[in-house]
């Protein structure tokens, strides 16, 4: 278990340019979160060592350990592709990493059959990549990473691959493996939802840049900008004109308590549907326990999140609502 410091690095290819500096802290669980080409992996790769940083430094627990190879930095590293020897048996896969490291076979074996428990592969030892489920083959890639008890994880969207279902399933075993080992582990996706249930903290980032770090809950209800708020989830976002403190949209009024132009920023749940000013429903989806609600107001689209259960079968034409919580963004 180690701390990592990113320090002012920064990476170039051509147009694209990659400038960040990030601490992540001994035993935490940490999302790189963004969309496709804004640098996770260029990232990820550069905490391995697989990719020298043109500036800047990379230390662990302190070291600066930016000229080691990646052999050298007790790494482990999960991709997309699970990347198995196709030819060698799952148990042959997960041993291969300590093998190469001279262990004494009795060790190795003991070891092997740990780290199967612990994703759930005990009795597939002999089986062949190809004969399992892409679930099952992502599992020997973890515990081939785990195998060799590194000081950091590293996987770069691991379940990208993988149908919801089981991506699902996965991703809750990854956060309860890593937690028990209290191994310090970065993550990256581009998927708001898997980092919202694994992450201790995220780091949004685009076009190479981090815009926001902080505790899911923090990022998804306090984003610093635009960006990170609709990044995040569903936002609404309406720019208005305050006056004598008060920026009103019809009779939606938000006690802002300054002047002049702002962006004001709720989250769907925090309109609450039943009480308040009238609103036009414009249309409607109908997900698992809630209803999405699109709301008309003053020729404004809002979008409004209720409990099914609380709506009931029947979607009403017009609804009262009332915004619970607002934050305003820059
Ligand atoms: N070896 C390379 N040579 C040239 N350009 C590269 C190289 N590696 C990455 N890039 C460029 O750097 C940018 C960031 O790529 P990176 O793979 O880090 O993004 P990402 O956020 O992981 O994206 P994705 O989710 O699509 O994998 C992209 O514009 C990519 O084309």
């Amino acid at each position: 278990m180690v701390s990592i410091e990113l320090r002012d690095i920064i990476k170039r290819f051509g147009e694209f340019e990659l400038k960040v500096s990030l601490s992540v802290k001994d035993g935490e669980l940490l999302t790189l979160l963004g969309p496709s080409g804004c640098g996770k992996t260029t990232t990820l790769r550069i905490i391995a060592g697989l990719e020298k940083p043109d500036k800047g430094r990379v230390y662990f627990d302190g070291r600066d350990i930016t000229d080691l190879p990646p052999y050298e930095r007790n790494i482990g590293l999960v991709f997309q592709d699970y990347a198995l020897f196709p030819h060698m048996t799952v148990f042959k896969n997960v041993a291969f990493g300590l093998e190469v490291r001279r262990v004494p076979r009795m060790e190795i074996e003991k070891r092997v059959r740990e780290v199967l428990d612990l994703v759930g592969l005990r009795g597939f030892e002999n089986r062949l990549p190809e004969e399992l489920s892409g679930g099952q083959q992502q599992r020997v890639a973890l515990a081939r990473a785990l195998v060799i008890e590194p000081d950091v994880l590293l996987l770069d969207e691991p379940l990208s691959n993988l149908d919801a279902k089981v991506r699902e399933k996965l991703r809750g075993e990854i956060k309860r493996i890593v937690k028990e080992l209290g191994i310090t582990t970065i993550y990256v996706t581009h998927d708001q939802e898997e980092a919202m249930v694994l992450s201790d903290r995220i780091a949004v980032m685009n076009f190479g840049r981090i815009e926001q770090v902080g505790e899911p809950y923090d990022l998804y209800y306090n984003p610093k900008n635009e960006f990170v708020a609709n990044f995040l989830g569903i936002s609404n976002i309406v720019e208005l004109e305050a006056k004598e403190g008060r920026a009103c949209l019809g009779d939606l009024c938000f006690e802002v308590g300054r002047e002049g132009k702002g962006k004001i920023f709720f989250r769907p749940e925090n309109v609450a549907v039943g009480e308040g000013i009238e609103a036009e429903v414009i249309g409607y989806e109908l997900l698992p326990g809630r209803v999405r609600l699109r709301l008309s107001i003053e020729g404004r689209e809002i979008i409004a999140e209720e409990l099914l259960s609380r709506i009931g079968k029947k979607i009403p034409k017009k609804v009262r609502i009332r915004v619970r919580e607002f934050k305003i963004l820059p």
